[in-house]
């Protein structure tokens, strides 16, 4: 298993330290989930990709309502606004990487949206929607963070495994997340929550639960389309 202690600890000594080295042992079970690994390597199935970027991309349309209610739930223009960017930028960049698949599989944008969500996808984004709807800023903010912060650790480490060849399947992919414009998006975060954060235990502890949740699901999300994940019974 790879030891992420010493690549992506935030800041020594932040709150957002803290979270991390809490749900480490989560992080580190990603980089050698089989989903990621044949991601990075190449030799992912086609049928997995397609049915992740599906997923993902109904996930994105929620996340994009989250950055758009941390904005609601701020009372800071420069935060405002940064939430703001951060909604458009997750409608708009990360879409635009999956309407490029989309096309590649011969799928029309409606079909793409129609997509029914996968009871992890479901699951993820309920939890999601339920910060939003019961919490503060911290919280938000928290729930989104191993999300934008999991995603460029990810990105960062293919390509420390060298630069995706020009037929690697999905070196867009790689290059999406490798990419510092989106570990800035983590940092942003980071820096913001450990600003605004009080210092009390009993805040602790909520965040790191929260955390530690969307952890778990962003390592679930893997494993969903790992197993091509299913409603279970069938509707017959
Ligand atoms: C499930 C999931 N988590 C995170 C990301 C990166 N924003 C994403 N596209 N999808």
């Amino acid at each position: 298993m790879l030891d992420l202690s010493k690549r992506v600890g935030a800041e020594p000594g932040t709150l957002c330290d803290r979270l991390f080295q809490n749900s480490r042992s989560i992080w580190e079970r990603q980089f050698d989930h089989p989903f990621v690994e044949a991601l990075g390597n190449g030799s992912l199935p086609r049928e997995n990709f397609e049915f992740y970027i599906l997923q993902d991309a109904r996930f994105l349309e929620q996340l994009t309502k989250i950055f758009a209610a941390g904005a609601i739930a701020s009372d800071e223009p420069a935060v405002m606004e940064k939430m703001c960017q951060l909604a458009l930028d997750t409608i708009r960049v990360e879409r635009e990487l999956h309407e490029t698949f989309a096309r590649e599989f011969g799928l029309t944008i409606a079909q793409m949206e129609a997509t029914p969500l996968a009871p992890t996808n479901y699951a993820y984004t309920r939890h999601l929607l339920s910060v939003v709807n019961n919490g503060t800023l911290p919280e938000i903010i928290t729930a989104t963070l191993p999300c934008a912060w999991i995603y460029a650790e990810i990105g960062k480490h293919f390509v420390s495994l060298g630069d995706p060849p020009a037929d690697h399947p999905y070196r867009n992919w790689i290059q999406t997340y490798a990419d510092p414009s989106f570990e800035e998006v983590g940092t942003w975060l980071r820096t913001t929550l450990n600003r605004i954060t009080p210092e009390d235990e009993k805040t602790f502890r909520r965040l790191d639960e929260i955390f530690t949740i969307s952890s778990r699901y962003e390592w679930m999300f893997w494993e969903m389309a790992w197993t091509l994940e299913a409603w279970k019974p069938q509707i017959s």
